[in-house]
């Protein structure tokens, strides 16, 4: 289904029915959030952004990163910014990247056992455009530990040109912290 969400984000965002339909679709939406809505569950037992055997958690905020390669310390994979990700100019928005570096940074953080960290700042720098609708090489590595905090860095190339990096410190949480 997430997959289909995904499918119908790219669509939408790149299409201009004519008016009769787009009122057609709607009320398809509607009928579907309707359904939905009857079997709400609560954060516990929600299957989108659970699921890491699926693409992306099995949620459709953030652009698929597929791992290639891990070990406790790196990240490669790759990632695919579609049409829904469209800042402008063929361009991906400026908000859906620091997306892509929260969750690879972040699960790296909390890779290897390690206790689960939160994202404390995470500082992206877009070097070139990070063009859609092609696979981009992704990658993460740990930086520094200093005590809970945990410095990593993280890049985005179109071929050999660098479109974003990052840098994020994530702070491991204390017993019951939030
Ligand atoms: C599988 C999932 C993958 C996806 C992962 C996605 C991860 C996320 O997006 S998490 C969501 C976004 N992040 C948040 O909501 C976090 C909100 N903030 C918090 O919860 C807290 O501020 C938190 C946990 C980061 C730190 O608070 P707290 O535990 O009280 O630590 P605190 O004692 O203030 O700071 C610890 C150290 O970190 C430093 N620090 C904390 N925040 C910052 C910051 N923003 N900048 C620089 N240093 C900081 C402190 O200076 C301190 O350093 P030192 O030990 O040298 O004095």
């Amino acid at each position: 289904m997430i997959e289909s969400l995904r499918l119908l984000h790219d669509r939408i965002t790149g299409a201009a029915p004519p008016p009769e339909l787009l009122k057609e679709m709607t009320r398809a939406f509607e009928d579907l959030a309707v359904e939905l809505g009857l079997y709400a569950v609560s954060e516990r037992e929600q299957i989108t952004g659970h699921r890491i055997d699926l693409p992306g958690r099995g949620q459709a905020l953030v652009p698929v990163f597929t791992v290639d390669e891990s070990d406790d310390e790196h990240v490669r994979g790759s990632v695919r910014f579609g049409r829904y990700y469209l800042g402008g100019n063929g361009a991906a928005h400026g908000g859906a990247i620091p997306l892509v570096f929260d969750e690879m940074l972040g699960r790296l953080a909390n890779a290897g056992g390690r206790p689960i960290s939160r994202t404390a700042y995470l500082r992206v720098d877009y070097r070139s455009i990070t063009p859609l609708d092609r696979d981009l090489r992704a990658e993460a590595w740990f930086d520094r530990e200093e005590g809970r905090k945990r410095f990593l860095r993280g890049a985005i190339f179109d071929g050999e040109t660098r479109c974003a990096e990052a840098e994020g410190l994530f702070v491991a949480l204390n017993p019951g912290q939030p």
